[in-house]
């Protein structure tokens, strides 16, 4: 299978309607010029994963506009697609409105003082979600993964956004994929969730800050050891609200290689990945085997 990451950067003056114009010529340009089966997004690339101000205003359905472009690359390439996350505006499942308006900076170090609430709201009784979106080679959203960790403590995403509460996977024509998004790649627990439902592949589009990048790569590294999976983690160059990028998307492989490492900048990494390599390590080191699960 080969596999390409879209590191597309997102900075705070380019319009977001020209940003999803851009992000969809660059799916069908890098389909066309890799042959890609799948390729992969970051997180929240219209809106920018720190611009919280803009949140509710971009907020959206999974079949809005966002989705209705993606579709149409997905379609038109004839690829498999991770379109990297939206702001999802959905139904409120309860609670009261988050006071998200007031949150900036990048959480602990930064501004906002929201109080972190966990019936987050996008107001007019709605809730919005960091979720991703997945589409197959016809265009078809096939699955929709709501971001289960929110990244900010008190402030930013954890107040003005709902928490997913699904652990997803998705069946590809030769493997199985398993979804999380940026902050979710600090707890390994979700990762061991999506393995046991059949994960073979990791997919983890972000909005990772630099000045955290060694987190990034190393933790990267991290789950594709511990869980014998490739990782494909694709994160956004420039910088927006005061917060730069890290950029550096990184593919690894079940033995925990790095097959392919982006710089900072905007840049498309494509790499072809030996599923065999999977059932192989897992078998011939077989520490998944040795899982102790009824200790406490
Ligand atoms: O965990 C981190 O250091 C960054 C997480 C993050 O930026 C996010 O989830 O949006």
């Amino acid at each position: 299978m080969r596999a390409s990451l879209i590191q597309i950067g997102v900075d705070q003056d380019e319009p977001v309607e020209s940003r999803r114009k851009r992000a969809s010529t660059l799916v069908r340009d890098t389909h066309h010029q890799t042959g890609a089966d799948l390729i992969v997004l970051p997180e929240l690339w219209n809106v920018g994963a720190f611009a919280f101000q803009a949140f509710a205003a971009s907020a959206e359905p999974v079949d809005g506009p966002t989705a209705e472009v993606m579709s149409a690359a997905a379609r038109d390439a004839g690829v498999w697609l991770h379109a990297g996350s939206i702001v999802e505006r959905a139904p409120a499942a309860g609670g009261e409105e988050a006071a998200g308006e007031e949150a900036a900076g990048e959480g602990p170090a930064g501004g906002g003082s929201a109080a972190r609430d966990d019936g987050a709201a996008g107001g007019d009784g709605t809730t919005l979600y960091n979720t991703s979106l997945l589409f197959d080679p016809s265009g078809t959203l096939v699955r929709t993964y709501r971001k289960i960790h929110r990244f900010g403590f008190d402030k930013g995403e954890a107040v003005l956004m709902g928490a997913g509460t699904e652990v997803v996977t998705a069946s590809l024509p030769d493997t199985t994929i398993g979804l999380a998004t940026c902050y979710d790649l600090r707890f390994p627990e979700l990762f061991r969730l999506l393995i046991d439902a059949g994960a073979q592949l990791l997919v983890i589009p972000a909005g990772w800050p630099e000045r955290r990048r060694e987190h990034w790569t190393l933790l990267a590294r991290a789950r594709a050891v511990e869980n014998q999976a490739y990782v494909l983690a694709c994160g956004t160059a420039g910088t927006h609200a005061g917060v730069e990028q890290a950029g550096h998307s990184i593919v690894v492989d079940p033995w925990g290689e790095v097959l392919a490492e982006a710089g900072a900048g905007e840049s498309v990494l494509t790499v072809d990945l030996d599923l065999n390599q999977v059932t192989t390590t897992r078998a011939q080191f077989p520490v998944l085997r040795d899982r102790v699960l009824d200790v406490r």
